[in-house]
């Protein structure tokens, strides 16, 4: 230190014995300065130890200006105040320092007790804070009130956890990946921070798209993305075939397009559909959309939204790694914000598993639990279309209002059967699992997986169409010989959601699941032509 000192200052003479006085004065005030700052560093976070250091601090304040009008020492006070205050700006800035540290860190210990409380686990820098209540959306965010309006016309009176933290990490201009329990308001978790960001409706070409990956979850996506935007006349658009034929797709004004992969990419490559304005970009049923079938869609979609300051995100109750992996590599800094356990079901269903022995076994089971109490509206699912068809030719004569909906149907047939059901025109309704994604049909009792899953997201999925928004429910799968080694997937999936499972299926043997859909005999019973 010395030695550098002298380096500095080799040109300079200086008379030691002259200023001897000021030497020993300047020395008194470092010594005295060490301490404060080293004290002040210590103390942090201490309000009473805090106040010291300021009247410490103020006190010299008041010394050097006494001092500075002091004759002689005029010139060398102002210097000296000139050093002081210097020294007090510094001080100012340590304590603004110090003071705004402690805010963060109170900050933080609240947000970590309500993601706490909410089951809200999240990874990524500077996530922004989860919501105490839907008001901090005008509070924080400037909200305008047509928004809590419409939440509170709705009945919502307050946020789900994946709205208290998938909200604001999107309107912090940030990209997420979200995975949360079905039917716990993921819908209104994307759209309300679009609605929010976007303001207002303009002309200027598509500005939002969300991707779904079927028909009847784009046009439920469409309708709720309405009631939540009402009093603000946004244009809100559902990808038709109509609107593909009728509309100049170069003009079109949308503020947000919601659409499935494959009819978003036919527009883009045949219409020429102009997606370089998109500033928000969701992934609904995000795993699915990845899956190998639609990915070159999406491929086109993401492609030809080109904006570079575009926000995307993806929103699923299952999220696989290799979807986040695959993910990761278009997303920028993207927030990971999971509810509860990754790809678990809702802990609202009650879910069971029953053996029917053999296909007929299941009709009679069937047969047997409607006799004995059928508590409408009932969802059963089975592995393909031809299947359905069987099932509802088997149960139209059973005195109970069954429908059926598979990929056979007109887009407005298909329409029907789940308005039908909506309404409560029809009880049961027959599907394939065309439908077992995100639709929300209010107050589904019992979901039935007449055929064994396929996989367990296709588990998660098909039985979330019941136990929605905090409502009970109920799950009831059949299985038979040929769906044993299956067994223990699912039942991993219903001991994470707080199921009891019999000992015997947790002993047995996991194994990597391929798509399971093994030949099964058709659902019939009437007598074979041989007679037997
Ligand atoms: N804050 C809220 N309070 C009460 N109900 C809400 C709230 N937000 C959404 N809902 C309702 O919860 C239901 C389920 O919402 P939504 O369909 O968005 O679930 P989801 O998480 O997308 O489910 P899935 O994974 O099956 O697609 C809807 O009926 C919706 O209106």
């Amino acid at each position: 230190m010395e030695k550098s000192a002298s380096f500095l200052f080799g040109g300079t003479k200086f008379n030691k014995k002259k200023f001897a006085s000021d030497i020993a004065r300047f020395k008194e005030k470092t010594e005295t300065e060490d301490k404060v700052d080293y004290l002040s560093l210590f103390e942090s976070g201490n309000p009473e130890k805090e106040e010291f250091t300021v009247s410490t601090k103020k006190r010299k304040r008041k010394q050097a200006v006494s001092e500075a009008v002091e004759g002689f020492n005029v010139f060398k006070s102002s210097k000296k105040a000139l050093v002081d205050s210097g020294e007090n700006k510094k001080d100012e800035e340590e304590d603004k320092l110090s003071k705004d540290k402690k805010k963060l860190n109170q900050k933080l210990e609240a947000d970590a007790i309500l993601r706490k409380t909410f089951n809200i686990h999240v990874s990524g820098n500077n996530v922004a804070s989860p919501l105490k209540s839907f008001a901090e959306l005008s509070s924080v965010y400037g909200c305008e009130s047509y928004l809590l309006r419409n939440f509170a016309e709705l009945g919502f009176k307050e946020p789900t956890p994946i709205q208290r933290q998938a909200i604001p990490v999107l309107l912090s201009g940030r990209e997420c990946f979200a995975c949360a329990p079905t039917g716990s308001g993921k819908t209104l978790a994307f759209v309300s921070p679009m609605l929010m960001k976007l303001k207002h409706a303009s002309s200027e070409g598509v500005r939002a798209v969300i991707l779904c990956p079927t028909r009847e979850l784009a046009a439920q996506t469409t309708r709720e993305s309405k009631k939540l935007a009402k009093g603000n006349k946004f244009y809100i658009k559902l990808l038709t075939k109509k609107l593909i034929r009728s509309a100049d797709l170069s003009k079109l004004p949308c503020d947000i397009l919601i659409s499935t992969p494959l009819r978003l990419s036919s527009a883009i490559k045949k219409r020429k559909l102009n997606l370089s304005r998109v500033e928000y970009l969701v992934l609904d049923e995000s795993d699915k959309l990845f899956e190998l079938g639609l990915l070159k869609q999406i491929d086109s979609v993401v492609k030809a939204c080109s904006n570079p300051s575009i926000i995307r995100s993806l929103f699923s109750a299952t999220l696989p790694d290799s979807v986040e992996e695959l993910a990761r590599t278009i997303m920028h800094d993207a927030v990971r914000v999971i509810i509860g356990r990754k790809n678990t079901a809702s802990k609202s269903i009650n879910q069971k598993l029953v053996f029917a022995g053999s296909e007929e076994g299941k009709l009679l089971a069937l047969r047997q639990s409607f006799a004995e109490k059928l508590n409408p509206p009932v969802l059963i699912f089975v592995q393909s279309k031809e299947r359905a068809k069987e099932l509802y030719e088997e149960l139209k004569f059973d005195n109970i209002r069954a429908s059926v909906i598979h990929a056979d149907l007109s887009e407005t047939q298909r329409e029907n059967m789940v308005n039908d059901f909506r309404a409560g025109k029809t009880w049961v309704l027959i599907a394939t699992d065309v439908i077992a994604r995100g639709m929300d049909f209010k107050g589904v009792n019992c979901v039935i997986n007449y055929d064994f899953p396929d996989s367990a997201a296709a588990y998660i999925h098909r039985i979330g169409r019941s136990g929605r928004a905090g409502r009970s429910g109920e799950a009831i799968t059949f299985y038979t010989e040929d769906d044993v080694p299956f067994l223990r997937n699912i039942a991993n999936v219903m001991v994470g959601s707080g199921c009891e499972v019999p000992s015997w299926i947790m002993a047995l043997r996991k194994l990597r699941w391929k798509k399971h859909r093994p030949k099964r005999e058709s659902i019939s019973t009437k007598p074979n032509e041989a007679g037997d």
